[in-house]
């Protein structure tokens, strides 16, 4: 099946937008991949510190050009439920290297922050640019130049979408990302977000509270909303940087460990000693980066991918819009309900088919591109499957099934949740913003209210708890863009605002920062560029203005005329609490530097 008219026509559009950044890039990747094998060029001095811990036949295998080494790169560490079982995946790869007559070293760690120990933190600030730090950290591991291949450990939100703008960066490099997968459901989501709201009103005490808390996040794995660290694995599967079926498999199952073992036997296979040679920053290219996006879409996933992705998507030489997003949402229709966009959570969404019948869908209408390649090698078709373990701990793939094992999780492309996908651009004369609709009830679309300003969520909570968050209106918290505080994920604010649209108010919000993937009910227009430390229009908006968004057209508009707006000195705030204190200091180069949300807010590209 041809891949349909409208998605090829955004695709050639990139195509043709990318093209001199895209040569440059290729030219650059090609020039690397020519060197060969790249420790061949390293001194003895160098190779003998490369491998001076190696064993004596690795270090002859290494001395020579044709035996394969496989760069690790780790993002381990015990702060998160979903790194944590990567502590052990060094060993199993390097066991699984020497079968395949390889070796395998750890090239380098990265940080990796926790976003739900930080949220509403001031550790926040530094989350999104601890995405372009990753990408640094890895690159100061692959540096060595030691390798011939990668294998990439990571799952949470920052962490992927910086791995592989290192993983672009050393595009000459095969790339394999191998997950950890998801943690076991516990508490459901919705009885968790139900919870809170009675602590937020009072009406239960911490420790219930806490108690509830840690029956949701209660083991190793990801947590099992579709927020930003599943909605990745989403993503670096349908773009092809997993092994068919690896996303959502618990950790410390024989499966689990099997797709890591096959994740080590083709990321050897495919380096450029073989004959499938599959350098990352050419195995992917405009038509991977749709079908990340359309992924996106067709499951509902995080809104942090409208920068990320961008990011991602620059780090190979392509240009991606927020308007290219935003047609593709138009086209692509919703076919998952998984938390914040339903009840279910990613282990039911696995259960019920997962990505490979999400992608079978897809590909039976066209809504996707087929032709792509991938590390498990050409066509997309290859990850329209169900995974199971083999015999003697190997994995098996089966055709995916063609009917959902849940119609409630997983819809059929002729019977959508939605006609259109989750995630709209705004536009207007405040600027643009992204609004994910598919958590948001269509009553709730459209929204017309006075404007409550606010400087940071916490004087928003404040309000509440002070009883001042009466009517409708329209939450304005403003100065949370990058350059003002690192564009914070103002998730916390999600409970206060929840409380007062289930008693029947008509809110929305409008931020400059970021909110969660786990973020969902609340019409909100969130990544507002420019952003109000740059003196945009949101810094004009005054309490009480009337706010109109409108989220089927894809306006957002402060009812106030030009001339008034224009004639408005932008507000100004004091941003000197957030330049100390939990490291925020360390990041005042990157408050400086760092480019607007629609860019992907990075310091890397502008
Ligand atoms: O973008 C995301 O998906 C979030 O950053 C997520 O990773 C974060 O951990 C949530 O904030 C946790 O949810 P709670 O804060 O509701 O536990
Ligand atoms: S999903 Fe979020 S809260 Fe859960 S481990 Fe990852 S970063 Fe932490």
């Amino acid at each position: 099946m041809t891949v349909d008219p409208r998605i090829a026509a955004i695709t050639a559009r990139i195509v043709e937008r990318s093209k001199p950044s895209r040569e440059l890039y290729l030219h650059r990747v090609r020039n690397a991949a020519a060197k060969g094998v790249h420790r061949s060029v390293l001194g003895c001095g160098n190779l003998a510190h490369g491998f001076a811990v190696c064993s004596p036949s690795e270090k002859v295998a290494l001395s020579g050009d044709t035996v394969p080494n496989l760069g690790i790169i780790t993002s381990y560490n015990d702060m998160l439920s979903a790194h944590q079982p990567f502590e052990t995946y060094p060993a199993m790869i390097r066991e699984a290297a020497a079968q395949a007559g390889g070796i395998a070293q750890v090239a380098g760690g990265v940080p990796a922050m926790c976003d739900g120990v930080t949220q509403g933190q001031p550790g926040m600030e530094l989350s999104l640019f601890s995405r372009d730090l990753i990408a640094m950290a890895a690159g100061i591991g692959l540096s060595h130049n030691m390798f011939d291949s990668t294998v990439y450990l990571g799952v949470c939100d920052k962490i992927v979408p910086g791995l592989m703008i290192a993983a672009m960066t050393f595009g000459h490099l095969p790339a394999v990302f191998i997950p950890a997968g998801p943690m076991t459901t516990g508490l459901p989501n919705d009885e968790k977000a139900r919870v809170r709201q009675l602590y937020a009103e009072g009406k239960i005490g911490r420790d219930e509270l806490l108690d509830a808390e840690s029956k949701s996040y209660h083991g190793p794995g990801t947590c099992t909303f579709y927020g930003t660290a599943n909605s990745n694995q989403m993503v670096m599967e349908i773009m092809g940087f997993h092994m068919p079926g690896a996303s959502f498999i618990n950790p410390g199952t024989p499966l689990r460990d099997a797709l890591t073992r096959e994740a080590t036997k083709r990321a050897l296979a495919i380096t450029a000693l073989g004959n499938e040679f599959t350098p990352a920053g050419e195995m992917i290219d405009e038509r991977s980066i749709v079908n990340g996006v359309i992924g996106l879409h067709a499951t509902g996933g995080s809104t942090n991918h409208t920068m990320h992705l961008v990011a991602m998507a620059r780090a190979a030489g392509i240009m991606l819009t927020w308007q290219d997003i935003s047609e593709l949402s138009d086209i692509i229709p919703l076919l998952a309900r998984v938390y914040p966009n339903g009840l279910a959570d990613v282990n039911h969404f696995h259960a019920a088919g997962g990505i490979g019948y999400l992608i079978g869908q897809l590909l039976k209408t066209g809504m996707i591109h087929e032709d792509v390649r991938t590390v498990f090698g050409h066509g997309l078709q290859a990850y329209a499957i169900d995974v199971k373990l083999g015999e003697n701990g190997t994995v098996a793939r089966e055709r995916a099934p063609d009917v959902s094992h849940d119609p409630k999780v997983l819809a059929t492309i002729d019977k959508p949740f939605q006609t259109t996908g989750g995630l709209k651009m705004l536009t207007g004369n405040l600027g643009k913003a992204v609004i994910k609709i598919s958590a948001v009830k269509p009553e709730r679309h459209i929204i017309e209210a006075p404007a409550k300003i606010f400087h940071d969520q916490a004087s928003l909570n404040d309000a509440f708890k002070e009883g001042k968050l009466e009517g409708n209106f329209v939450a304005v918290v403003r100065f949370q863009g990058p350059k003002a505080n690192g564009m914070p994920e103002l998730h916390k604010l999600t409970t206060v605002l929840g409380i007062l649209q289930d008693r029947g108010q008509m809110v929305a919000l409008i931020t400059d920062g970021r909110m969660s993937g786990a973020s969902g009910k609340v019409p909100s227009a969130i990544h507002m560029t420019p952003e109000a430390k740059d003196g945009g229009p949101i810094s004009k908006i005054r309490e009480g203005d009337i706010i109109r968004l409108d989220a089927t057209t894809g306006e957002i508009n402060v009812l106030v005329s030009d001339a008034e707006l224009d004639a408005r000195e932008p507000a100004e705030a004091d941003l000197s609490g957030n330049e100390f204190g939990m490291g925020r200091e360390l990041f005042a180069p990157f408050r400086a530097m760092t480019g607007a949300a629609e860019h992907g807010a990075s310091v890397f590209f502008h």
